[in-house]
């Protein structure tokens, strides 16, 4: 896979270099190239906005330097995301699906974003996503495209040294809509606080019974709409009981 990033703020996109990512990068898992927006404008002062065409506040990114960079950087077989708070909200199904891309483009916008015919226009020839992290206000896409390409990264062949981790991690596959259950390691007592004594009982079942009942405890306590949207194939008779 190739990720390509178009941004004002390159450096922004420094974090991708380290951890797990910047890892996935050395051991060529995919490959990642962070491209300055502003070399693709072509005036003295370089502008890369304008004022909105029906009035109101802040400015919007120009669909000429987007569409330059776009022929510069993008292809038949991109997929072109633009992180923006009016796109689909990005799930692990999402994620899995944007991880079996070859080619992923991301185009961040500022201001009040990117003018709406750079997405259309670049649809004539490519998939395009616009995608959502979340109901709240960023300055701008750099910081949704972190989340995006580490929940796409971790999902790639070789990048996770358990791949079980992207089973078994909240809304893997391994649960659907089931959030994780809690975790513990030692020490085993914490300030007085003792571990639950099943995880030591040595009874397997027990153990996958009680993690089990948890998660289903933890997600109607913290996201029931999660609970109402699971089928019966996913809930069994135990879990009614919990
Ligand atoms: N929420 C938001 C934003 O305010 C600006 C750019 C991108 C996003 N987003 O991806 O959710």
């Amino acid at each position: 896979m190739r990720i390509d990033v178009i941004t004002l703020f390159p450096e922004y996109l420094d974090p991708l270099r380290a951890s797990l990512v910047g890892r996935a990068q050395q051991d060529g898992r995919f490959a990642l190239a962070v491209h300055d927006l502003r070399q693709f404008a072509t005036d003295r002062h370089r502008t890369v906005d304008d004022s909105p065409y029906g009035g109101g506040a802040g400015m919007v990114m120009r669909a000429d330097v987007w569409g330059r960079a776009l022929d510069a950087v993008a292809g038949p077989d991109t997929v072109l995301v633009v992180p923006t708070p009016a796109g689909e909200r990005l799930d692990q199904t999402l994620a899995a699906e944007l991880a079996g891309a070859q080619h992923l483009v991301f185009a961040c916008g500022r201001y009040e974003g990117i003018d709406q015919r750079v997405a259309d226009v670049a649809a004539e020839t490519m998939a395009v996503r616009e995608i959502s992290i979340g109901d709240y206000v960023l300055a701008g896409g750099e910081v949704a495209v972190l989340v995006m390409v580490e929940a796409v990264a971790r999902l790639l062949p070789g990048v996770l040294g358990n791949p079980e981790s992207a089973v078994t991690d909240s809304f893997g596959a391994g649960s659907p809509g089931l959030l994780e259950h809690p975790q513990y390691t030692r020490p085993p007592v914490y300030r007085g606080r003792p571990i639950p004594a099943v995880l030591t009982s040595g009874d397997h079942a027990a153990v996958a019974r009680w993690q089990r009942d948890e998660s289903l405890r933890r997600t109607a306590r913290r996201r029931p709409d999660l609970l109402a949207v699971l089928d019966a194939d996913t809930l069994d008779e135990a879990d009614v009981a919990v």
